[in-house]
């Protein structure tokens, strides 16, 4: 058994996240608690290494160690040793939701909803302690098995992994490793970089509730990218399994504009409505109240903000935020001339009446690594030259480092109908659930430093053709003249420095002697034949 810190003893891996292993340990006797089994998350040494999560982890310190709730994974302790980080938290014994999903399949939306609910409860705990949970995931959630005095079993759900997102997301850790966060789960301000408040882990409920309905979240592509201009661009369907109610509170909590979204108690408060509309049970005046849902679910007016980025001024109507210097020719319609700088205005817009309107300043702290990977992307469809974009400038062409997806169960496909009800949820409702599969989440690694893409080089001004109406064989013609040109220059230069007349003169002389001699010839051929020719004639 390897010791953490003084206290700590670690027996074995209990799995491996993006950000660090998870240990089931136990606290060493000589100390309180002697014996007791604990999970011990080893943060990677990456992160471990790196000053300014240490910061972090210190300073979060407390904030930690006091959230206390009935759904939140206790953390016991933080252990700083040498390059070691760790978090000692209460061990859950029991699944992790997003298992639980894989081997049961979907959820009744009358246990999805009492599930959503009791997380919902815990953000609202945690919104008011000021903390964002930020990567909300059904890999987030464990399910704690307890036996009641009857012998039945129930589970309960926790809500896990608090603070990490933020202590990963540190300007040193994101900038020149990997980024932290999960494109199915991400909400559009996240996705482009924009300052986060509480909003973010309700849109990350309004994505797991649809995931525990059907299978998978509603928001999936081929890469990161296309999830991301999904999230960005694309209306979640609604599945037909989906009853009406629930599925307002799911719409409410996907709003792309952060603003519109309900807050984390309000969302808790519907959902237990809806619960108890739904079902089978239901009387008139439930189901009533279950169709009136949406009065629930009005917009938070105090989100909690998250640290390290610039809140939302409640006053600022969000289409009136104007580029940094101000944009003179403002369209308040035009979504796109509404982006605060040059940096966010590689994001894709969003389309019209999708509420999606960019809001605040970005973070001063440099691109955000999506934005990085978005607008690479971008460049790469734009670009026509080759060679503009290294491969090792390329964040999709990484490999992702996370640990090998565990083997793929088949069963959803052998058991469409199947759902999955913890024990405690178990209530009859009659909507046919849709097969699906939650897909692994992915996290890529980022390049050295998210550097914009080199610029394309610039273009070589085309040669001017010296035969631009293109006369067929005027190429040609100016060689022959040319080669003649140059042909009468060398016989001039001959016949006046060398003795070449002198030898014509005498060649002459010899051409006349050897005419004169052939005339002779000639004409006495010319006698001989034409006796002969007369004599016959
Ligand atoms: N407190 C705990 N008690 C028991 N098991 C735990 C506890 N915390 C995490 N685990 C288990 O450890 C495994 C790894 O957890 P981890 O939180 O690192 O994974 P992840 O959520 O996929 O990654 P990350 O949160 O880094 O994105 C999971 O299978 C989870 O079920």
């Amino acid at each position: 058994m390897r010791p953490v810190g003084s206290k700590y003893l670690l027996e074995e891996p209990l799995g491996r996240g993006a950000t660090g292993t998870v240990w089931r340990g136990q606290v060493r006797e000589e100390h309180e608690g002697g014996g007791g089994a604990v999970a011990v998350k080893v943060l990677k040494e990456e992160l471990a290494s790196d000053p300014d999560v240490v910061m972090r982890f210190l300073r979060e310190r407390s904030v930690l160690l006091r959230l206390r709730h009935p759904h939140i994974v206790r953390v016991r302790d933080l252990v700083v040793e040498g390059d070691l980080l760790a978090l000692v938290m209460d061990l859950i014994d029991g699944p992790d939701l997003h298992r639980y999903l894989r081997e049961n399949g979907p959820f009744t939306p009358v246990a999805a909803s009492l599930l959503t609910a009791a997380i919902a409860d815990a953000l609202a705990a945690s919104h008011a302690d000021g903390v964002v949970h930020r990567d909300l995931k059904p890999a987030n959630v464990l399910l704690a098995t307890t036996t009641g005095e009857d012998g039945a079993e129930s589970m309960h759900p926790m809500l896990t992994d608090f603070g990490i997102a933020r202590l990963a997301d540190s300007p040193g850790v994101t900038r020149t490793h990997e980024f932290v966060g999960t494109p199915a789960y991400v909400a559009p301000e996240s996705a482009q970089g924009k300052p986060q408040t509480s909003a973010v882990d309700i849109y990350g409920a309004g994505i797991l509730l649809f995931e525990l309905l059907t299978g998978s979240p509603p928001f999936r592509g081929d890469s990161a990218i296309e999830v991301l201009h999904a999230h960005l661009n694309d209306q979640p369907r609604r599945p037909g399994n989906i009853p009406e109610p629930l599925w307002t509170v799911i719409e409410r909590c996907l709003r792309k504009d952060p603003a519109q979204r309900p807050s984390a108690e309000n969302l808790a408060r519907a959902l237990r409505v809806v619960a108890a509309g739904v079902g089978v049970h239901a009387t008139p005046s439930q189901a009533e109240a279950a169709l009136g849902v949406a009065a629930l679910l009005g917009p938070d007016a105090d989100p909690t903000p998250v640290p390290g980025t610039p809140p939302q001024s409640p006053d600022a109507d969000p289409t009136q935020v104007l580029p940094s210097g101000g944009a003179p020719s403002y369209d308040p319609n035009a979504v796109t001339s509404v982006m605060p700088n040059e940096r966010t205005r590689v994001m894709p817009p969003m389309p019209p009446g999708s509420g999606g309107t960019p809001q605040q300043t970005p973070q001063a702290q440099g691109p955000h690594p999506w934005e990085s990977q978005l607008s690479a992307a971008r460049h790469r469809n734009e670009q026509t030259e080759v060679g503009y974009l290294a491969p090792e400038q390329d964040p999709l062409r990484r490999r992702p480092r996370r640990q090998p997806a565990p083997p793929q169960q088949p069963q959803h496909q052998g058991h469409p109908q199947r759902q999955a009800q913890p024990p405690q949820y178990r209530q009859g409702y009659g909507y046919p659930q849709q097969q699906g599969y939650a897909p692994q989440p992915q996290r890529y690694e980022r390049p050295a430093a998210p550097t914009p893409p080199a610029p394309a080089p610039a273009r070589r001004e085309p040669r001017r053709s010296a035969n631009p109406v293109k006369i067929p064989g005027l190429g040609c013609l100016k060689g022959c003249l040319t080669v003649i040109l140059v042909l009468i220059v060398v016989f001039v230069v001959v016949w006046y420095t060398t003795p070449l007349p002198d030898w014509v003169n005498s060649t002459r002389n010899l051409w006349d002697a050897t005419s004169g001699w052939a005339h002779t010839v000639w004409d006495k051929v010319s006698a001989i034949t034409g006796d002969s020719g007369g004599g016959k004639g």
